[in-house]
């Protein structure tokens, strides 16, 4: 029995990503929340002739703590997105109160579950669910996850129609650590599972580099004040969930790109310190997951000279913006 609980399940993202959650079979319930129109889209969802019951609530009635009530793992895409001329950062006055106040839902509700975070600035976000749940006292930090899958997905596609072929791209695998903004989006392209083209120029590498980091505001400016990106996101997000589900139910060696708190595997998170060179508290990386969450943070291995670059250059911005989420929770009360 696995509850997945969608917690901004009306927006563009939580709806398409709800019926990608409703037709993956290990769910068995899916719970619907948002301040609008939960109840409709329960209703639709609920008609799939698939295992997950779904159910849709509202604030009124104590709506978030029915819920989570016996939740195993909760996906967060409630909050504002981009409009063009906006970075994520700008995305923190109204979406870290967002995400606070469903993150004390969460810890009081259900503290055990599982939690990913799709809302942004997820360099931000991440650390002000961590620190409600300090707050609360149920704070383990091998559950607590930020959603960089679709960088992932991005690099798959973009390498793909490099080489020419969108077919290779579901077995195109390129590791994206540090973090979930701009140049905190660092793409390990050396070790991409399908090499580029030899002879590949180091200006191209750039511009590949450079599109993977700044994909996200491709779509904003094509959806020209309609939002950000909410399809591929949905497909990410439900990859992400899908591999969690099945680290929960206890299968072995699922790898996952995600932003985790360095803390949630002691020898392999110090060890990542160690590679960066800095003591940062939150760092995306492929992590291998198991029933009780992160097992193991995988290092970065063998960089290029320009990748270490570009790690080097996505730590000043991924320090501001955690202690941003740190200091915001801080100062809050709960
Ligand atoms: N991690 C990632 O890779 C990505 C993250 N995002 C982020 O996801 C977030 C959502 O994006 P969209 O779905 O496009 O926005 P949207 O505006 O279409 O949907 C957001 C939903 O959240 C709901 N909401 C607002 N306050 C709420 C609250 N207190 N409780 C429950 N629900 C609440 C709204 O009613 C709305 O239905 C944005 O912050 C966006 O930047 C978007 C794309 C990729
Ligand atoms: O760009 C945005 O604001 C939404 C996002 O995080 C992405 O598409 O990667």
């Amino acid at each position: 029995m696995v509850k997945v609980v969608v917690l901004g399940a009306a927006g563009g993202i939580g709806q398409p990503l709800a019926l990608l959650l409703k037709a993956n079979p290990l769910v068995t319930e899916l719970g619907l929340y948002d301040i609008v129109n939960t109840p409709g889209v329960a209703a639709d969802l609920s008609h799939i002739a698939t295992p997950a019951k779904v159910v849709g609530y509202l604030p009124p009635d104590e709506g978030l703590k029915k819920v989570l009530t016996g939740a195993d793992v909760v996906v967060i895409p409630a909050g504002i997105p981009r409009k063009p001329g906006m970075t994520r950062d700008d995305l923190f006055k109204i979406n870290a109160g967002i995400v606070r106040d469903l993150a004390t839902g969460i810890a009081i509700t259900a503290p055990k579950a599982f939690v990913l975070v799709i809302s942004n600035p997820v360099n931000s976000t991440v650390p002000i669910v961590a620190e409600v749940f300090k707050k609360h006292g149920v704070f383990d930090p091998k559950k607590i996850f930020g959603v960089t899958t679709l960088d992932v997905v991005r690099a798959s596609t973009f390498v793909s129609e490099i080489l020419g072929d969108l077919g290779k791209a579901p077995s195109i695998s390129v590791p994206v650590v540090g973090g979930h903004s701009g140049v905190t989006i660092v793409p390990l392209l050396s070790q991409s599972t399908v090499p580029l083209p030899s002879g590949f120029a180091k200006s191209d590498l750039e511009a590949l580099v450079n599109r993977i980091q700044y994909g996200g505001d491709e779509v904003v400016k094509a959806k020209d004040g309609a939002g950000s990106a909410t399809l591929s996101m949905a497909y990410a997000g439900a990859e992400f969930a899908a591999k969690v589900i099945k680290a929960i139910k206890g299968e072995k060696g699922i790898v996952a790109p995600t932003f985790v708190n360095l803390a949630s595997d002691k020898a392999s998170g110090d060890a990542l310190k160690k590679e960066i060179g800095q003591d940062l508290e939150y760092f995306s990386a492929p992590v291998e997951l198991g029933p009780e969450g992160v097992v193991f943070i995988n290092p970065l291995g063998k960089l290029t000279d320009y990748e270490k670059t570009l790690v080097q250059a996505a730590l000043p911005e991924l320090a501001i913006s955690i202690e941003k989420g740190v200091s915001f929770i801080g100062s809050s009360k709960l």
